[in-house]
């Protein structure tokens, strides 16, 4: 199938399922106020000066044009007057001279004070939205449509950044109609009215238009993070090198471009219903105020109030469409807006208190895992036991079980059955924060986090202030010591050659996170494949190390090679699923089976 039609399916099939397609005319409304609420009691909280000075300057910047008919008004009727006086004629005009000048400097004025204090929400609310991402379970990280809300919820802050000033702008507008309306209002009524009428059709386009957006919006989001995450494939230094070195950057390009298609033409249908609605709005906008100035010929006002009337519906007409612009903005940004809300709210707080703890006993009896939509189990009745002072490995082929069971243990993917018991307590008993501070867990895909030394072993620990000597003893105990000694900062090294820091070889990377576990200092210790990019002599000591440390906690490594397992206190051996052997390095090297099976040619060589 062409990429078009590709293109064209994905649209076609994520409009379907758009969660928001169901959203009535007036629960939009609803949640349009929803949002402007919560906008100004934000910027209320968060930037109380500026939004003040937004306020005032949007209310006195509403009244100008009603007092520009009004000035124009009394303008000509002192000229049309049988003995105009030079002095009033004079006040009068300087008057309408002022406040025609003053409209655009206090419009500009308005939008720089709410723009400032959308600043200081975007602070606020990026500061929230990281605090609930870094509050996230590591389930609810590894479900695609966590990501999704979360790329949501970052898209909708600038956007939300923009309420209280819509909101402000949309009161001014809407006075500024009201004391047109008023204005005209004194000498035909019925031009006045029209003029008030003339809003509807630019709210009722901007609500149809808001609502469409809303639909649209979120398959477009999805397809904009599947581009930008392919985008980061390029550009980021480990996998734009690989690609680069492969010479296949340009597969990945044209997955950038595909996506980029795609949005180009869902942006395309939106903007097209947008460009109707808009359209219609306009026309209907334009014969209403046209109609008002026809009412005022048919009732004979007289050429000065025609005149005054005529530059009042030229402003109105500005004031209405931003009326409408500022409406739709808020009712489009309320979806978003939800988003942000659902994903802020629903994070568990942090909770910088539970810190690590020892443990005495830890027990998996009988667990089993099967992920959705997979057709068997990935671990089966697997059952362990390891207490204090204990190190015990895992070993199997890969696709054997082992990361699934550690992520048992974890909590981070659902057992169908089976428990885990921490000193005696389920694991289903403990909180997500009491869980983790347990555990010290270094992932084969560990983070290379390109900050400073310090920061980058300081993560290790979720709390308190960290000593100097405390990062110095766990770099000496992964071998690392003399390396960041001899660093042009010492600790306070930045990482990273694209910030202009320091390059670590891919097993200097490994040595830090595991410093990382040695800082956490954790009661459980699960360590997978801890030295995998380590060359052979400092693995030597690393396992040393583990091995001298070990008293005060549980150790369990996941490990490949056979030479690492020679000290351990137990070796569970896994295959598809199950442990079908348990025992020391020895009793499982004395016996046939399938440990033999997997290490032998190491062992031979
Ligand atoms: N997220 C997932 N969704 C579906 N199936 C999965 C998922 N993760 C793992 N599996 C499957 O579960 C089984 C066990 O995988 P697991 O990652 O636990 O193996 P492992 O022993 O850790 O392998 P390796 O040595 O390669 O790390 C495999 O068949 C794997 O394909």
């Amino acid at each position: 199938m062409p990429v078009s039609m590709c293109a064209e399916v994905a649209v076609s099939r994520s409009r379907r399922v758009s969660p928001s397609s169901d959203l009535s005319f007036r629960s939009a409304i609803a949640v349009a106020a929803r949002t402007a609420r919560r906008g100004l009691r934000d910027a209320a909280g968060q930037a109380r000066r500026w939004f003040l000075v937004a306020g005032l300057l949007t209310l006195v910047h509403a009244l100008v044009p009603p007092a520009e008919v009004w000035l124009l008004k009394a303008l000509l009727e002192q000229v049309d007057s049988p003995s105009p006086q030079d002095a009033r004629l004079a006040i009068t005009l300087a008057g309408l001279t002022i406040v025609v000048g003053l409209n655009f400097s206090l419009g500009y004025l308005a939008l720089s004070a709410s723009q400032r204090t959308g600043f200081r929400l975007a602070h606020h609310y990026r500061s929230r939205l990281a605090a609930a991402a870094a509050g996230l379970h590591p389930r609810q990280l590894a479900e695609a449509a966590t990501n999704t809300r979360l790329q949501a919820a970052a898209l909708a802050v600038d956007r939300m950044t923009r309420v209280p000033g819509d909101t402000l702008q949309l009161v001014g507008t809407a006075l500024t109609s009201i004391g047109l309306c008023a204005a005209i209002f004194g000498f035909s009524a019925a031009a006045g009215i029209l003029v008030l009428s003339a809003l509807l059709p630019t709210v009722l386009a901007m609500t149809f238009i808001a609502r469409s957006e809303s639909v649209g919006w979120p398959p477009i989001a999805a397809v904009e993070r599947r581009s930008t995450y392919a985008m980061e494939q390029l550009v980021q230094q480990r996998t734009g090198s690989e690609l680069a070195l492969l010479g296949s950057g340009h597969k990945v390009a044209s997955l950038v471009s595909q996506t980029q298609r795609q949005k180009m033409i869902m942006l395309d249908r939106l903007i097209a219903i947008d460009m109707r609605w808009e359209s219609a709005a306009s026309a209907a906008t334009a014969l209403l105020l046209a109609a008002a100035l026809v009412s005022m010929i048919i009732t004979d006002v007289g050429a000065a109030l025609a005149a005054a009337a005529v530059a009042g519906i030229l402003s109105g007409l500005s004031a209405i469409r931003f009326t409408g612009f500022a409406f739709g903005n808020i009712v489009s940004t309320a979806p978003q807006a939800e988003a942000y809300a659902a994903v802020v709210g629903t994070a568990e707080p942090d909770d910088p208190t539970s810190g690590p703890a020892t443990v005495g006993r830890l027990t998996a009896e009988a667990v089993s895992v099967s992920y959705p939509d997979a057709a068997g189990w990935a671990v089966r009745d697997v059952s362990l036991t390891v207490e204090k002072g204990e190190v015990i490995a895992l070993v199997g082929a890969n696709g054997a079980g082992k990361t699934t069971t550690v992520n048992a243990i974890l909590g981070v993917v659902e057992r169908q059955s089976g428990t885990i018991m921490i000193d005696g307590i389920s694991a289903d008993d403990l909180t997500h924060a009491d869980l983790l501070s347990r555990i010290g867990l270094l992932t084969q895909e560990f983070g290379r986090y390109e900050f400073r030394v310090r920061d980058v072993v300081a993560l290790g620990r979720s709390a308190g202030e960290v000593a100097d000597e405390e990062l110095w003893s766990a770099l000496r105990s992964v071998g690392l010591a003399e390396l960041v000694a001899s660093m042009p900062d010492g600790l306070d090294t930045q990482l990273g050659q694209q910030w202009g820091g320091v390059g670590l070889s891919g097993g200097q990377w490994q040595r830090l996170a595991l410093a990382r576990i040695h800082l956490r200092d954790a009661g459980i210790w699960i360590l997978d494949e801890p030295t995998s990019a380590v060359d052979a002599e400092a693995e030597r000591e690393i396992f040393a190390e583990l091995q001298r440390t070990k008293g005060n906690r549980i150790t369990i490594v996941v490990s490949h090679r056979a030479w690492t397992l020679k000290g351990m206190d137990r070796i569970y051996v896994f295959d598809r699923g199950r442990v079908v052997q348990v025992g020391s390095y020895d009793e499982l090297l004395s016996r046939a089976g399938r440990f033999a099976d997997l290490f032998a040619e190491q062992l031979s060589g």
